[in-house]
């Protein structure tokens, strides 16, 4: 099947990590499907990972991203991005780390410019990007300084059975805990509402919005942050006309019973939202950035440097990745059907 449709820009992510190998079984899973996508990475990197996992994959380089659709049949279109050094696997080298931001510079000047439908990003070391004096937690803060004024970056995880919004991101525990508020919540839920109108095509999305302490604070007895800080943020969205419930115990609200009752689970931090979704469906779950001007998704887990090179790295959520990111550029009138 060929697309008329751009292609998705794949980066190449952390070059010592399993990103090559799920870039080349993501191209045996979606060739032929009409979905086509390339990846900037360095072509001999990539040949080489080919050769070394016994993965039947011709690698075909291009210079543009239209040749990429063409191209797409035939093998995993590469828009070269070189590396610096060699490729030792499973640890990462300070030299190539250029190479990885540059790839995500690219990428993303493609995707919000339009030679690219979306933008998909493969799992980076930010420790080695670190010492290179990049200065974002991560990709997400990364694409909205990329995005320039005005917008505003959501993390939002998802996957067939759950969609979490963690209120904070890449914080400590103790600062993420202590730096809620009120303004904050009704912020992200905000984001949670267009977003999911916007890029999923919900009417009126139902929001979940859960507690910080155990039992959701008891009445108080056990934290006061339910009734001081979450409850009037509640109060704020439901005057919107927004459809946001809670605040939910933590600890059930993730049931299946429970997800039945809503879209999207606000979370107050990082891990409350993130271990239930990669616990639930670590290989189907997909990282997606809303608020932004471009699409851009991301396979739910990082680097895997354990696993690298053995060949054993599981695709599943870099596939999942593409097949959402396609679906969110088709509501946003950029992308095609599968
Ligand atoms: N989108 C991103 O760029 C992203 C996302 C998450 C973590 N990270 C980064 O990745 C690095 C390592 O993070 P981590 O160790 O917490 O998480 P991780 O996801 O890299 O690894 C956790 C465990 O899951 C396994 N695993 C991960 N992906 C797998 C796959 N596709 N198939 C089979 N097994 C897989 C690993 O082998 C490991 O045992 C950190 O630097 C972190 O910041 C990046
Ligand atoms: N917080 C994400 C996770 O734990 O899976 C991960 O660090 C990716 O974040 P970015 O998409 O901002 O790189």
């Amino acid at each position: 099947m060929r697309s008329l449709a751009p292609p998705v820009a794949l980066t190449m992510g952390e070059p010592a990590g399993i990103a090559a190998e799920i870039t080349l079984k993501a191209w045996l899973a979606l060739r032929n499907t009409g979905s086509p996508f390339f990846v900037l990475q360095d072509f001999d990197h990539l040949s080489d990972a080919a050769g070394a996992l016994s993965l039947s994959v011709p690698v075909i380089s291009i210079s543009r991203s239209d040749e990429a659709s063409e191209a797409f049949n035939e093998g995993l279109p590469v828009m070269s991005v070189p590396l610096k050094a060699p490729v030792a696997v499973g640890r990462p080298d300070p030299r190539n780390a250029s190479s990885v931001v540059d790839a995500i510079r690219l990428a993303t000047e493609m995707a919000a410019s339009g030679p690219a439908a979306a933008l998909v990003t493969n799992p980076i070391q930010k420790s080695a990007l670190y010492e290179i004096g990049f200065c974002f937690p991560g990709h997400t803060e990364f694409l909205e300084h990329l995005a320039g004024p005005g917008h505003r970056a959501t993390m939002m995880l998802a996957s067939e059975q759950l969609k979490v919004i963690p209120v904070s991101i890449h914080e400590p525990l103790s600062a993420a805990v202590s730096g809620i508020s009120t303004a904050k919540i009704v912020e992200v839920a905000r984001a949670a509402d267009a977003g999911l109108r916007r890029d999923f095509g919900m009417e009126r999305p139902r929001l979940a919005i859960a507690g910080l302490n155990p039992h959701a604070g008891e009445q108080g007895s056990m934290g006061r942050e339910e009734i001081d800080v979450i409850m009037p943020a509640i109060e704020t969205l439901g005057r919107e006309g927004i459809d946001a419930h809670g605040p939910f115990p933590p600890d059930t609200m993730f049931t299946a019973r429970s997800r039945a009752g809503y879209d999207a689970a606000i979370c107050m931090y990082h891990d409350q939202a993130l271990i239930p979704i990669k616990t639930l469906d670590v290989d189907g779950g997909v990282n997606v950035t809303l608020g932004l001007p471009f699409v851009r998704t991301s396979p739910d887990h990082g680097t895997a440097l354990d696993i690298a090179g053995k060949g054993i790295a599981d695709p599943g959520s870099l596939v999942a990745a593409m097949r959402m990111a396609i679906r969110i550029a088709g509501h946003r009138g950029k992308g095609f059907g599968e």
